[in-house]
């Protein structure tokens, strides 16, 4: 099996029948510190997404990927090169994604319908509408019944299903999940990336998942982008994950192909946890 692109290629998308979504074109991020010395984050990236492809970035600790991420989401501009959502170049927010993080992006003071009514209620749809359909993405991310909870009368794991029928509702073209389910106990985190899947394959949006977890990268994911440590990282390499769908994250994972995409990823990710590894250590 000879799933990896490496070296200074542009990579491309795996789902090549559909149009690109997300182009990263030479991009490059700095971030000026305090003491007024330049800090590279990502060097040169390039890298495009297509229409409905779900792709996990996975690089060791503090390499970029949610640098990677927040580009993409509009929330930061690149220093130079270009970022461009359905070919037209990103300025501000991008408006076709939705993004989970890590912590919850729930509202306390409001209930589950609310929250999850909330994104069509500020597009302009009537309460009694945005209500009608907050009732259905409820239901699909198995909530029926908790319509009136307040977040804080709800488990983790329900929390995260608030997130993502909040998100989800809105209908966007793009779902950035920054370490969505890694708060989460092992259990509930299976049944939400069984979920995810079901919700996603129903759906047509690209997604972009962040994950230190490399097995629910590749249990999940069309493809997985491994990045280099940084600074200046960039991308090492892009692995197709041609495992058959539907999947059962659980079961997948006992699959010899699994394993031999495992192993020859782990393999590169490895090295580059270990520089990383190093230079923390040096810098202590
Ligand atoms: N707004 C910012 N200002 C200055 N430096 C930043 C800023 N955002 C990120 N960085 C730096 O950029 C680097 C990459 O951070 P980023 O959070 O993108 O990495 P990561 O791969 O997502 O990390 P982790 O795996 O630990 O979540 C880090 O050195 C971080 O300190």
């Amino acid at each position: 099996m000879d799933l990896v692109k490496k070296g200074p290629i542009r990579y491309e998308p795996q789902k090549d029948d559909q149009p690109i979504m997300i182009e990263m074109a030479g991009v490059t991020k700095e971030f000026v510190k305090p003491s007024g010395e330049v800090h590279t984050v990502l060097q040169n990236i390039n890298l495009q997404i297509a229409k409905g492809e779900f792709c996990s970035i996975v690089g060791p600790t503090g390499c970029g990927k949610s640098t990677t991420l927040g580009l993409i989401a509009g929330f930061e501009q690149p220093t130079s090169g270009i970022v461009k959502i359905q070919g037209e170049t990103l300025r501000g927010i991008n408006k076709h994604a939705a993004c989970v993080f890590q912590t919850d992006n729930t509202f306390p003071w409001k209930t589950v319908i609310d929250n999850v009514s909330l994104g069509l209620r500020l597009r302009g749809v009537s309460k009694s509408e945005a209500y009608d359909e907050a009732r259905v993405w409820i239901e699909r991310v198995g909530l029926k019944g908790f319509e009136k909870h307040y977040p804080h009368q709800l488990s983790g794991g329900m929390r995260k299903r608030v997130a993502l029928a909040q998100c989800l509702i809105i209908q966007p073209q793009i779902l950035l999940m920054d370490e969505s389910f890694s708060a989460l106990d092992v259990h509930t985190r299976s049944l939400m990336e069984n979920e995810l899947l079901t919700i996603w394959e129903q759906t047509s949006a690209s997604v972009v998942f962040i994950t230190h977890d490399l097995e629910e990268a590749i249990a999940l994911s069309d493809r997985v982008i491994v990045m280099t440590a940084g600074p200046a990282a960039t991308i090492k390499g892009d692995y197709r994950i041609d495992l058959p769908r539907p999947r059962n994250v659980s079961e997948i994972r006992f699959d010899p192909d699994f394993m031999k995409l495992h192993e020859q990823i782990w393999n590169d990710l490895r090295d580059e946890v270990m520089i990383s590894y190093e230079q923390i250590y040096k810098s202590q």
